[in-house]
């Protein structure tokens, strides 16, 4: 593998306003709008700890617990937690913050995963990560349980062969 990078040279903050072309009738911010900037925050993230083009390869389950209004300003934090191969997960963390009202919150958590790939697509090497914060260190310790989940649904990985996934239900070790 390539040489290594720390987490933070990944750090990637992306601020955007809720227009009302962004919002839904009820005056929050589409889901699908969310989507597509939680896309590319993460994706630039992506690209800064690969120095290539990315894809998504997968998005994790995002739950919309919070809405977020009209006028709000929206704060999307992106970083590569944990480099495999060629794949890369990015957690990403939104906070919607009402100005005038003084009021901050936080409404969304992500993990998505890239694939650095070259001019053909093909997937290509990626620099191992290097954790440094605590919450760094406890995204890339989670990164693997995480990537073993996501390959097993996606019929990638058998579920017998996700060993590190499996130890966080004490199941029994088979193989
Ligand atoms: C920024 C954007 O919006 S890009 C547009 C949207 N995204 C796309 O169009 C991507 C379309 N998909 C693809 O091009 C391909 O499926 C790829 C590049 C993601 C994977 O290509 P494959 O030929 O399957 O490659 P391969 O089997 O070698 O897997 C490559 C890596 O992808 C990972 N991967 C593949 N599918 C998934 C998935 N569903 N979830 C997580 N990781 C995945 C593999 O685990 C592997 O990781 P590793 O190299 O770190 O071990």
């Amino acid at each position: 593998m390539a040489k290594k990078k720390f987490a933070r040279e990944s750090a990637t903050i992306m601020t955007e306003m809720v227009l009302p072309n962004d919002t839904n009738t009820l005056n929050n911010l589409m889901g699908g709008k969310l989507m597509h900037w939680l896309d590319v925050v993460a994706a630039i993230a992506a690209q800064k700890h690969s120095n290539r083009i990315v894809v998504t390869a997968s998005a994790d389950s995002i739950s919309f617990k919070e809405p977020i209004a009209l006028g709000n300003v929206v704060t999307l934090k992106s970083k590569v937690t944990r480099a495999f191969n060629s794949s890369m997960e990015v957690f990403i963390e939104v906070v919607a913050e009402d100005i005038p009202a003084n009021k901050k919150i936080m409404t969304h958590r992500a993990f998505f995963t890239f694939v650095a790939v070259d001019q053909n697509g093909k997937p290509i090497e990626v620099p191992e990560v290097i954790p440094e914060t605590d919450e760094e260190k406890e995204h890339y310790d989670g990164a693997l349980r995480r990537r073993q989940l996501r390959l097993v649904l996606s019929q990638r990985m058998k579920p017998e062969d996700a060993v590190e996934l499996k130890s966080i239900f004490n199941l029994p070790n088979t193989k």
